[in-house]
């Protein structure tokens, strides 16, 4: 069985789209992957909408669409490059694009968009989407949901090992050797996001390629010990955040309390501990008997943090998914791939101890095609 999996992240930088084929009781296998470009238009639209602004229902009606028309597009060239047919692929697991995830507020929520109706009409494949809401509805934090698909991927029965995914906010799944202990799993806070969001700002790069102007940079001490004195990192799981909460205003609300703010390349070196030390801290409290760790998303190719990870978790050997036989780059779309699988087949697809459900539940709405 074939299923595709599309994935758009909080760095809003393309939609990820994975093929891959899934057998009963076996691991899931990658076969086509495809990264589709979004304009800088629609990027800037979704990143517009992830902020309070005017006309908010409007604007978000036409970019759900406008989505949807993408992530099908998405869908259509994966499939062109596997080679095989419409008729193969049981089903598309999207993802969606998160413009809100309030799991504190109120009424709990997760907003994902992308329309799964246009999807399924436009490729004529059965479309599951909106996998967080289910999760929400039974008590959970609706994040993260990869941790039962880095189970299903990448659990060794010899050793403890932690996946480590470093997109535009970082989480951990922990995974214990011996099957009697729970996994657990959490977000740890940001990864990338505020790496980008400063680079850009001062060299208007989309990233720090290789984490380069992070290393011309010295950690400022000081820095680094207020953002991490942020009450989120402490917190107990289950927790997930998002860019609601890190992102430009809390960076600089922190730098306005320092008597001299460091340099900006200092801030940039800082940024990368900071992403490093959160999650040092969290496996080492969470999963102490940790061996190996394994690294996903694109904070993998950001050669600083992967070298800062490494320094802050002495006697773990840290290194990528590419290991493990999955590249790094793909975990997340072939994750919601994989949901689409689970939901299809009356499975669960969330862990109540990860996102604090009250049970496991089939996630998602089935969009027939
Ligand atoms: N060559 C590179 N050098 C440095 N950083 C890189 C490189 N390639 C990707 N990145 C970083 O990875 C980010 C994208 O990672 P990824 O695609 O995993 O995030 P995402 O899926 O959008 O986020 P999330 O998992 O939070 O939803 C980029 O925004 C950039 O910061
Ligand atoms: C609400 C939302 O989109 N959260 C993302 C984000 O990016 C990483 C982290 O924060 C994680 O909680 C989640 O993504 C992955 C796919 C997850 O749910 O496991």
């Amino acid at each position: 069985m074939h299923y595709i999996g599309l994935m758009s992240g909080t760095s809003v930088d393309g939609i990820d789209a994975a093929l891959i084929s899934v057998s009963v009781g076996g691991r899931p296998v990658l076969v086509a992957t495809h990264a589709h470009p979004i304009d800088a238009a629609v990027r800037g639209e979704i990143q517009a909408l992830m902020r309070d602004g005017p006309n908010e229902i409007e604007r978000l009606g036409e970019l759900d669409m406008a989505l949807g028309g993408l992530f099908a597009e998405a869908a259509a060239a994966v499939l062109r490059k596997s080679g095989l047919a419409k008729k193969d692929i049981r089903a598309i697991g999207s993802h969606g694009q998160t413009l809100r995830h309030r799991p504190r507020a109120a009424h709990p929520f997760s907003l994902q968009i992308g329309n799964p109706s246009v999807i399924a009409e436009r490729t004529g494949i059965t479309t599951v989407a909106d996998f967080r809401a289910r999760d929400m509805a039974a008590g959970g934090q609706g994040a993260p949901m990869v941790p039962a698909f880095h189970h299903q991927m990448f659990h060794s029965a010899q050793r403890n090992r932690v996946i480590v995914n470093i997109g535009g906010i970082a989480n951990v799944t922990c995974l214990p050797a011996d099957a009697a202990q729970p996994v657990s799993g959490f977000d740890t806070g940001p990864g990338n996001t505020l790496l980008d969001q400063w680079i850009h700002r001062h060299h208007t790069h989309a990233h720090d390629e290789a984490g380069q102007w992070a290393a011309s940079g010295r950690t400022s001490r000081e820095l680094l010990e207020l953002l991490l004195s942020d009450p989120y990192f402490a917190a107990p799981p289950p927790k997930s955040t998002g860019r609601e909460h890190f992102n430009m205003e809390w960076l600089q609300g922190h730098l306005k309390k320092l008597a001299t703010p460091p340099a900006a390349a200092d801030v940039q070196a800082s940024l990368v501990q900071l992403t490093a030390q959160s999650l040092a801290r969290a496996i080492r409290r969470f999963l102490p008997q940790t061996l190996e760790a394994y690294v996903c998303g694109g904070g993998s190719h950001n050669r600083a943090l992967m070298t800062a990870l490494a320094e802050n978790l002495p006697g773990i050997a840290v290194t990528t998914t590419d290991a493990l036989g999955m590249p790094p780059d793909w975990v997340e779309a072939a994750a919601f791939a994989w949901l689409a699988h689970q939901t299809l087949e009356g499975l669960p697809g969330n862990i109540p101890a990860v996102t604090g459900a009250g049970h496991a539940a089939i996630l998602g709405g089935i969009y027939k095609a």
